[in-house]
Formats: C-alpha cells, sequence, structure tokens
C-alpha cells in the first residue's frame, strides 16, 4: 500500500538531505551513545534496592556503548530557494503520477518549500529530522481537516429520540454495499442497534446481496421489489427505524456515474426525501483521479458530508487518499482495507503517514469474508 508515494517523497527527502549535507560539508564522525542495559532498567524500576544491586556491578555492566557513524555538518547552511527547486519539480511531476491531484499537489510543494526555505542548520542540528519533518508536515498539511465524530452523531438523535439517517453514494462497484455492511458490523459491535435500506433497486442482485450481509451480521434489511423507488425503500426504513427506536439506518443505492442525469436526479430525490444526517461517498482508491472528479461532481449535486474510501489495502499509489478529502473539502471517515467485515478503519493522518514513511508496518489481511 501506497509505495509508490513512499518512494517518491522518501527520494526526494534523501536529496534535500544530501543537498545539506553538501553544502554544509558534511563529515562522517563516530558517535558514541551510552545505552542502558536491561539490568540497569530493572535497578530504575526498584529504586529500594539500586545501592545493593549495582554494588558488584561495573560500569560496562550497566551501560553498553554503542558506536555509530553519523554525517554531521561542519558549518551552518542556510537553504535557499535553488538549493530544493529542482528537487521539488522532480517531486511535483512523480507525485502527479501517483495520482495525487494538481492542487494538492501545489500545496504540498509549498508547504515544503515554507519549511525549508531560509532555515538555518547548524552543525547540532538533525538535518535529518529537519528534512523528513518538513516533507511529513506537507503531508499532514493536506489531511487534518475536521473530523465527523459518528457516535456523538448517533448518540446526540438517540437522545432525541431519532435514528441517525446515513445515505451512501457513489459510482458503480467501488464498495458501497459492502462498506455498509462493515460499518453495521462496527456499529453493532459498539452496541447500536443498525437496520440497512435497500435502495439500490436498480443493480440485479444487490437487493440479495445486501440481505445476505444483514443475515450474516445479524441486522434487518427494509426492501421492496426490484425498480422500486429508491426514496420510498429509504422512507420506510426510516418509519421502521423510528417505530423500533433503532439507532442507524445504512441506505444503500444504485452505483451511479454523475454524468447520468437521470440517476444524478434519483439520488437527489433520496436527499430530498429522506433528509439524512450524512450522505457518504464511497470512493475506490484505485480509481485515483477519477474518484476525486467524481466526489466533486457528486459533491455539486447532493452535497457530500463525508469520504469512505475503499480497497486502501491494494493501492500501490496512494495519490487518492491523500487528495480525495482537500479536493472536496470534506473529511474521510474510514478506510476499506479488505474483504473481511473488521476490514474499515478510522480514518487518521497519522495513519497515512505511517504507511508513506514506513514507521510501523501494517499489514492487512487477504483472508476473504465475501
Ligand atoms: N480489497 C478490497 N476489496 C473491497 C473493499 N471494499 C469492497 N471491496 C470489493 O469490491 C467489490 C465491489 O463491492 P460492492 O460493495 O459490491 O460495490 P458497490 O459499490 O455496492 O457496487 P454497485 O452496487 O455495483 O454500485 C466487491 O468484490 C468487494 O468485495 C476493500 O476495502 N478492499
Amino acid at each position: 500500500m501506497f509505495n509508490l508515494l513512499r518512494e517518491k517523497f522518501m527520494k526526494a527527502a534523501e536529496k534535500i538531505k544530501e543537498k545539506i549535507y553538501k553544502k554544509g560539508e558534511a563529515e562522517e564522525v563516530k558517535k558514541e551513545e551510552k545505552v542502558e542495559t536491561k539490568e540497569e532498567k530493572k535497578i530504575e524500576e526498584k529504586k529500594e534496592v539500586k545501592e545493593e544491586k549495582s554494588k558488584g556491578m561495573s560500569f560496562f555492566d550497566r551501560f553498553k556503548i554503542t558506536r555509530t557513524i553519523k554525517r554531521v555538518i561542519k558549518k551552518e547552511v542556510v537553504i535557499v530557494e535553488e538549493d530544493i527547486e529542482d528537487i521539488l519539480e522532480e517531486l511535483e511531476l512523480e507525485l502527479l503520477e501517483a495520482d495525487v491531484a494538481l492542487e494538492v499537489v501545489e500545496k504540498m510543494i509549498d508547504s515544503i518549500k515554507k519549511e525549508l526555505v531560509g532555515k538555518k542548520i547548524s552543525p547540532d542540528d538533525n538535518v535529518e529530522e529537519i528534512v523528513y519533518n518538513a516533507v511529513k508536515n506537507s503531508i499532514l498539511n493536506i489531511l487534518s481537516r475536521e473530523k465527523i465524530d459518528l457516535e456523538e452523531i448517533i448518540q446526540k438523535n438517540r437522545k432525541e429520540g431519532k435514528p441517525t439517517v446515513i445515505v451512501f453514494v457513489g459510482i458503480n462497484g467501488t464498495g458501497k454495499t459492502t462498506s455498509i455492511a462493515k460499518l453495521a458490523y462496527k456499529l453493532k459491535n459498539k452496541g447500536y442497534s443498525v437496520v440497512l435500506a435497500a435502495g439500490d433497486t436498480f443493480r440485479a442482485g444487490a437487493i440479495e446481496q445486501l440481505e445476505e450481509h444483514a443475515k450474516r451480521i445479524g441486522v434487518k434489511v427494509i426492501k421492496q421489489k426490484p425498480g422500486a423507488d429508491a426514496a420510498a425503500v429509504i422512507y420506510d426504513a426510516i418509519q421502521h427505524a423510528k417505530a423500533k427506536k433503532i439507532d442507524v439506518v445504512l441506505a444503500d443505492t444504485a452505483g451511479r456515474q454523475a454524468t447520468n442525469i437521470n440517476l444524478m436526479d434519483e439520488i437527489k430525490k433520496v436527499v430530498r426525501v429522506t433528509k439524512p444526517d450524512l450522505v457518504i461517498f464511497v470512493a475506490d482508491a484505485l480509481t485515483g483521479n477519477d474518484a476525486i472528479f467524481q466526489a466533486e461532481e457528486f459533491n455539486k449535486a447532493v452535497g457530500i458530508d463525508g469520504v469512505i474510501l475503499t480497497k486502501v489495502d491494494a493501492d500501490a499509489k496512494g495519490g487518492a487518499a491523500i487528495s480525495i478529502g482537500y479536493a472536496i473539502g470534506k473529511p474521510i471517515l474510514y478506510l476499506g482495507v479488505g474483504q473481511r467485515y473488521e476490514d474499515l478503519i478510522e480514518f487518521s493522518p497519522d495513519f497515512i503517514i505511517k504507511k508513506i514513511f514506513g514507521e510501523e508496518d501494517i499489514k492487512f489481511s487477504t483472508e476473504r469474508e465475501f
């Protein structure tokens, strides 16, 4: 996941570092570091017996000395635009190739420049940290936006005695039905009651697919015949939820291209009639820039509140993941990361940063439950 982005950002960071090292006439120095041994840690924990235990221990028993070779600049460096211009231009092109949206690329490059140009780096500074932080911050700036706290919304509505209605929209095959099932599973496990609305009355087999998921998760589906009015089906589900005091209605809708005027009119009607608390756009990460274009079009047509980005487990590029929220100015709520009910994780900028910079090896399951 995100291998391409990782490669490009790392390469740029390495090149910037090299430039700084060269300018600062870096040399390799041996650095000695004292590393506490396990024994010393134990002693620290049991302070009362410290004296006793450490008596018979030599200094080298307690501390290990490790010698590492470090590159350190000899003289102060001030980064000027020309130092990093070429590197950032190359990064700009590479990010576009990785499906990062143009406005997002521009903002990131700008952020790196702002953080680095004019910066004084002295021999005591950690060059590596300064460069990596500048790159990481450029991504964090893009990803950080106000979060939607779904549980807070559900609990507020519950207090007012009404269900929380979420309508899922998007183009065909992006993973709407699957994401509804995963979210129903998650909410049910958290103790909320859930009903599904089979609002995809258009695609053959869509109602059965939703029913199959519902059976396995243990929630009810409100449905009508194929071809029925989607708004009416979802309306029925809301009435059912009100009558039975069910916390959440998750409504499926047919997949549609934003260019299909008839189907876009239908989804507008769904939103007008059912007045959902949230309209969630389900986007397939693998479709890159098209996902962003479609999200923008759906947002114009019906107003999207947030995004679920699916198939992130198979996304080698990562461009859509870092662009889509910024492009439409709406948060990503969840990431779909596989084909099991539990494979829906809450989105966080930190998670993406860890993925790109490989600080944590987050592995996804390739098991299939559906
Ligand atoms: N690897 C992976 N596959 C996923 C994920 N989410 C969905 N899928 C797969 O994507 C395919 C399409 O998912 P659906 O949920 O049927 O898509 P849909 O948007 O409801 O489709 P339409 O009703 O045609 O619009 C299925 O094979 C899912 O198993 C994910 O996060 N990771």
